[in-house]
């Protein structure tokens, strides 16, 4: 990107003023070697954003970011409904919910190097992973609406988890308000079979050795301790939010002419809150949260069931659950005042600082776990959110490391096969049904996400916590 059009805030936030029918600013939060390294068109997506009505203070783009269909991944932008304000299904993106969840297991490396090949055989096979792999539970009609209205609830309600697991997921396991009468049946369809699956391309389930911790205090609140294993989970609404992200892309923008939106990008399509399309879109999105919300519950019901035939114990407290794509209606500050705002977060993570009422009790002390996945190879984050990030951007952060290059890019550069004998030779045991996919999700093919939570740091995002290193890798 050419940083020159750029105002420079800090050493890690640059500033675009409005122009061209931008409403608001548009800000980059990330140093400038990132900043650099990122596709120009990050800054149209982020300035066209700016354009669209409603939007309040600033569209934000996270040092993770890279470009998406209409927002940029790792974008953020917050609608106000009485100034006219839009929901956009480009703006949460097609996995709606889309999440990390992150189980303590209290367990050692040397318990887990005890098992490894053999743990990581039965986490493969006993959680349903790949394009097309269908779960166990078959949802007929009245299941299925009550768990797009019930989300993780309805799951601890049959059996799949825990309820004090519920206190550790955002708006505690439930989207309220979601509509499930707006679900297609197709979307329904799509779903009928693939709950508790953990999907292809970039969803893992990952045991990874907490190997430094940055912040003792919120470490020990969040119950990290160096020298100890956790299980993480990346995955989201499978088919039906993909559908619901389809179904309402097409009618956005085949509607906004009518409903008096000039869309900057066709891509950008979005709807005014006030609208019926608008209305129906946030029960069928809070819908597809709730399925993501249920889906992780149940594979993290699943991780436990295999852990426990490995150890004595297979608690697996739940430590925290985030969703990196999702729009919520949240109170901040603006102009002097505070509103309640529609944010879209896509590809971020919400930040919550120290305080903050909505965090449970347990947690409220130390902020809000911010969970980031690097690659299968290097590491990943645990953050913790900040009371700055309120300020800088709605209470966000990143999500990850971002891609460096493209899927094909990288299939063009790495053999699957090869990726998974060097991580072996590392230690790392990776799990795939798709060679291509690994080839695709090679750790080189990402941005080096220690840069990148140096930035969010830098920039008052969130604060580090901890560093995990991969042990098992079980790859969509
Ligand atoms: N620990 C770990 N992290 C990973 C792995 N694969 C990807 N990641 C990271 O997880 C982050 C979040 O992934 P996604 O939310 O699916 O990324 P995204 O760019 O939003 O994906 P799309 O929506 O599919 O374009 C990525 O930016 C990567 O840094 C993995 O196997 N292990
Ligand atoms: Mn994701
Ligand atoms: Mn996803």
């Amino acid at each position: 990107m050419d940083i020159s059009r750029l105002e420079k805030l800090s050493e890690s936030a640059w500033r675009l003023s409005p122009r061209d029918g931008m409403r608001a600013p548009a800000i980059i939060y990330a140093a400038e070697t990132l900043v650099s390294e990122m596709d120009d068109k990050v800054l149209e997506q982020i300035a066209n954003v700016a354009k669209l009505p409603g939007v309040a203070r600033a569209a934000y783009a996270m040092p993770d970011a890279h470009w998406g269909y209409g927002f940029p991944i790792g974008g953020v932008a917050a609608f106000d409904a009485d100034e006219g304000g839009v929901v956009s299904a480009g703006g949460v993106g097609f996995d709606v919910s889309c999440g990390v969840r992150t189980h303590l297991t209290g367990l050692t490396p040397d318990q887990i190097h005890a098992v490894q090949d053999d743990l990581a055989a039965a986490l493969y096979e006993h959680i349903p992973v790949g394009l097309g792999a269908e779960g166990e539970l078959r949802l007929d009609d009245q299941e299925m609406t009550a768990m797009l209205s019930g989300g993780a609830r309805w799951a601890v309600e049959r059996g799949f988890g825990r309820e004090e697991d519920l206190l550790r997921i955002e708006e505690r396991g439930r989207a309220v308000d979601a509509d499930p009468a707006e679900v297609s049946e197709f979307a329904r369809k799509r779903q009928r079979r693939e709950m508790g699956t953990l999907g292809s391309g970039n969803h893992y389930l990952e045991v990874q050795e907490v190997v430094d911790i940055f912040d003792p205090v919120v470490a020990e609140g969040y119950g990290l301790k160096r020298g100890e294993c956790v299980v993480t989970i990346h995955c989201g609404s499978r088919g039906l939010g993909h559908q619901i992200g389809t179904e309402f892309l097409r009618e956005m923008a085949v509607s906004a002419p009518a409903l008096g939106i000039a869309l900057p990008d066709r891509e950008l399509a979005c709807a005014p809150i006030k609208s019926d399309l608008g209305r129906r879109y946030l029960g069928a999105m809070r819908s597809a949260i709730n399925c993501a919300l249920a889906n992780r519950e149940i594979i993290g019901h699943l991780t436990r069931q295999v852990f426990a035939r490995f150890f004595q114990h297979g608690e697996l407290p739940l430590m925290f659950d985030v969703s990196h794509n999702t729009c919520k209606v949240e109170r901040h500050a603006v102009d002097g005042g505070t509103r309640d705002l529609y944010v879209h977060r896509k590809g971020a993570t919400r930040a919550f600082g120290p305080g903050d009422e909505r965090l449970p009790e347990s947690l409220r002390a130390f902020g809000q776990p911010v969970l980031i996945g690097g690659s299968m190879g290097t590491g990943s984050f645990v953050l913790a959110g900040v009371t700055t990030s309120e300020e800088r951007a709605f209470s966000s952060a990143c999500h990850g490391a971002g891609r460096r290059m493209s899927r094909h890019a990288a299939t063009r550069m790495w053999g699957g096969r090869q990726v998974v004998d060097d991580l072996r030779a590392q230690g790392i045991i990776v799990k795939s049904p798709s060679m291509r996919g690994v080839a695709e999700e090679a750790p080189g093919a990402y941005k080096d996400v220690g840069a990148v939570v140096d930035s969010a740091e830098a920039s008052g995002l969130a604060k580090k916590v901890a560093f995990l290193r991969p042990m098992i890798c079980v790859k969509g």
